[in-house]
């Protein structure tokens, strides 16, 4: 036989929206599915800061040669800076990798957590959560649990239900949250819900592994989306963190993000890093230079810095005005029904409660793609294809 007759047939990935949304000859078609920003005519957006960025990094003629293990310094010192804050206790005792973007980060943290956590190898994500966290920490060799966060008659945040498992959890256990822009819900827990959130996991002795992936671009401010992170740290905890330029930069191929781990103190963090190099080499030896320049240009020079945050907030702004208008399209055909979690929601997603059935009927019956649990991807919403959408919409939940 031959050698891969054993190795079974998968089921399509996420990208199984984009590919019927190709196949569909409709003009009018509209892809609500992947997680990626476009302009309001619909098309990927280079951020001028990050042109302005590749132009020095390109004219600057720097050599091929290889990063560290741990990528270019001045990438991960300034993502250290971006997510913790410039006062913050953290920078001095904190361990930080460059990673292969927010997903490569992910998977350091979770093979970090399997070589060395003293308690459970098992991590609690949301439920629901990012389609690839469950595999990435599966692959990690971590078992993976479901903590509430999602209550379906509200189309909102499962909070005593997400403190009540936070609390059930056996001592020491870990727990994946989302800094900001939840995904696939777009629902945040608020300032005074982060608090009570944090007493819970400091209640439990659990260990907090924060994933953000959307830094300024929930809000707009950068500060104010990573403020769940610096909570914990102010709080006493000594959580990891992935980060990803993905998405507030734009950077999502040349796959920039960062892995970092809150130490005791200096000496801890000695050895801390020693084993993140272990782990790394290994994997993939050291990490692309080119988006880490970028990013790094951005990040140090404060009138690109300034620009770039412009940037961002204009995306966001673009995000959640398209939120206000489907909603606005929505009540204008008569929709009885209450669409505030469209502009309660925030970052690039929409959980629009619709059942997978509408889903589908949204796809065959209106050539509008989407993901069936019911997120759509506001980043594609158009002022021209608002008005379809909210038409369709209304058409498959009357
Ligand atoms: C919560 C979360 N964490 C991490 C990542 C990884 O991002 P990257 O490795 O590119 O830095 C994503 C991206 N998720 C998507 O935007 C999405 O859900 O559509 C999409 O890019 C994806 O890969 O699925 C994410 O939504």
């Amino acid at each position: 036989a031959s050698t891969w007759a054993n190795v079974p047939q998968g089921p399509p990935a996420i990208l199984g929206i984009t590919e019927a949304f190709k196949a569909d000859s409709f003009k009018e078609k509209i892809n609500l599915g992947v997680g990626a920003y476009r302009d309001d005519q619909g098309k990927p957006y280079v951020l001028p800061s990050v042109r302005t960025a590749e132009d020095k990094v390109v004219s600057a003629h720097l050599n091929k040669e290889y990063a560290g293990i741990t990528g270019v310094p001045e990438f991960t010192k300034a993502a250290a800076v971006l997510a913790y804050g410039a006062g913050s206790s953290a920078l001095d005792r904190l361990v930080i990798t460059q990673s292969i973007s927010g997903t490569g980060a992910l998977r350091i943290g979770g093979a970090f957590l399997e070589r060395f956590y003293p308690g459970a190898k098992k991590i609690y994500i949301p439920n629901p959560s990012w389609a690839n966290h469950g595999a990435v920490f599966k692959d990690s060799g971590l078992a993976v649990e479901k903590y509430r966060y999602y209550n379906k008659d509200t189309i909102g945040l499962d909070f005593e239900g997400m403190v009540a498992d936070i609390k059930a959890a056996p001592k020491n256990s870990i727990f994946l949250l989302h800094a900001c822009a939840h995904n696939p819900t777009g629902i945040d827990p608020t300032v005074e819900q982060w608090k009570e959130i944090s007493d819970a996991v400091k209640a439990g002795e659990h260990y907090a592994f924060f994933d953000m992936a959307y830094q300024g671009f929930a809000s707009g401010d950068t500060d104010k989306d990573a403020y769940p992170v610096r909570l914990f740290v102010e709080q006493g905890h000594n959580p990891c963190l992935a980060q990803s330029f993905a998405k507030n930069m734009g950077l999502y191929g040349e796959r920039a993000g960062a892995f970092s781990i809150v130490c005791a103190d200096a000496e801890e963090k000695k050895r801390v890093d020693s084993q993140i190099k272990i782990l790394v080499r290994p994997l993939y030896s050291n990490p692309p230079v080119h988006g880490a320049r970028i990013a790094a240009e951005i990040l140090n020079d404060k009138a690109l810095n300034k620009q770039w945050l412009g940037e961002v907030k204009g995306m966001a702004d673009r995000i959640i005005t398209m939120r206000a208008l489907l909603k606005k399209e929505l009540e204008g055909l008569g929709s009885k029904h209450d669409w505030s979690h469209i502009t309660n929601q925030i970052g690039m997603f929409a959980y629009t409660g619709l059942t997978p059935e509408q889903m589908d009927k949204l796809a065959t019956e209106h050539s509008v793609y989407a993901t069936k649990d019911g997120r759509i991807s506001v980043a594609g919403i158009t002022s021209g294809n608002v008005k379809r959408l909210a038409a369709a919409i209304h058409a498959v939940k009357p």
